[in-house]
């Protein structure tokens, strides 16, 4: 059974079309990128596997539970990357990861976590004193103090340092390889690459692709594609295209079959066969 099993969800905000029709699963200690421009409908698709919102239709799982109605035992097994504003700001760094680690039966070493993420001299400071990429790393050490089985992380390394991203980066995988499974949105081709078995990236409120970062490279300009970023280009390009109201030319450099073929390719992608997942 997958992990996180979305189906068919739309949300609109009056005349906003923001999600139209999202359709993934995310299989046990993936991790699962979600790229797209933005206002593409990525933020709306997690906070509604979040249980953060609702969705007008459609179904969402995660372990099985209903993030609305299941809402306290998600919060159990579920970890959640806070945005900035969302800490109470006279609260220091180390009572807010004590505190967090008090909610569940099992949690991670408070002290530990906080050295893996670079803030053992930031445990006595107050949230409004840390820096916006300490500020991140907390957040980061909130979404995982509980050990979840489930973790969501949204903007993970925005307004780290190379160094503490690279920590960062070194920090999730740890945490993969400890069964964890990671729902990853992020805006760096990099970090996709670097970390994502398998990438939906969405355009309009819906997945134009989805595949491993070597199949979305791979189906750029018509198989000589070398990079994630021409691939992410490519494909939310091709999809623009794809709800123009006039004939636009194609980019010369796009090879024009896997233009015309996105869309299937999404169908087809879609809840793809787990033999997609690299390992
Ligand atoms: N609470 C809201 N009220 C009205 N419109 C909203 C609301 N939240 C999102 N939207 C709209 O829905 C669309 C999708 O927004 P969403 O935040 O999901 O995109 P995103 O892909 O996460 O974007 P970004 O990369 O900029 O964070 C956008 O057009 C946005 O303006």
């Amino acid at each position: 059974m997958a992990v996180i099993e979305v189906r068919d969800i739309h949300k609109r905000y009056g005349e906003t079309i923001a999600v139209d029709g999202v359709d993934f699963d995310v299989e046990a200690g993936e991790i699962f990128g979600v790229l797209g421009r933005n206002g593409a409908g990525k933020t709306t698709t997690v906070e509604i596997v979040e249980g953060l919102r609702t969705p007008d239709a459609g179904m969402v799982r995660v372990l099985g539970l209903d993030p609305v109605r299941d809402r306290k035992a998600l919060r159990t097994v579920l970890g959640v990357q806070l945005q900035e504003g969302m800490l109470p700001d006279k609260a220091t760094a180390g009572e807010l990861v004590r505190l967090y680690r008090s909610f569940y039966a099992d949690g991670a070493d408070p002290e530990r976590l906080l050295g893996q993420l670079g803030l053992d001299d930031k445990r006595d400071t107050f949230v409004d004193e840390l820096s916006g990429g300490q500020l991140q790393r907390l957040s980061i050490a909130l979404a995982l103090v509980g050990r979840p089985r489930v973790a969501v992380l949204d903007e993970l390394t925005s307004g780290l340092d190379p160094r503490a991203r690279r920590d960062t980066w070194q920090l999730i995988e740890q945490v993969r390889a400890a069964g964890v499974t990671i729902l990853l949105v992020t805006h760096f081709m990099d970090e996709a690459q670097r970390l994502c078995d398998r990438i939906a990236v969405f355009d309009r409120g819906r997945i134009a692709a989805l595949d491993t970062p070597e199949g979305l490279v791979r189906r750029t300009h018509g198989g000589g594609g070398t990079s994630l970023d021409e691939a992410f280009l490519a494909v939310t390009d091709a999809d623009a295209d794809a709800h123009a109201d006039t004939d636009t030319d194609v980019d010369a450099d796009v090879d024009v079959n896997a233009d015309v073929t996105v869309l299937d390719d999404v169908l087809r992608d879609a809840g793809g066969p787990d033999g997609e997942v690299r390992r």
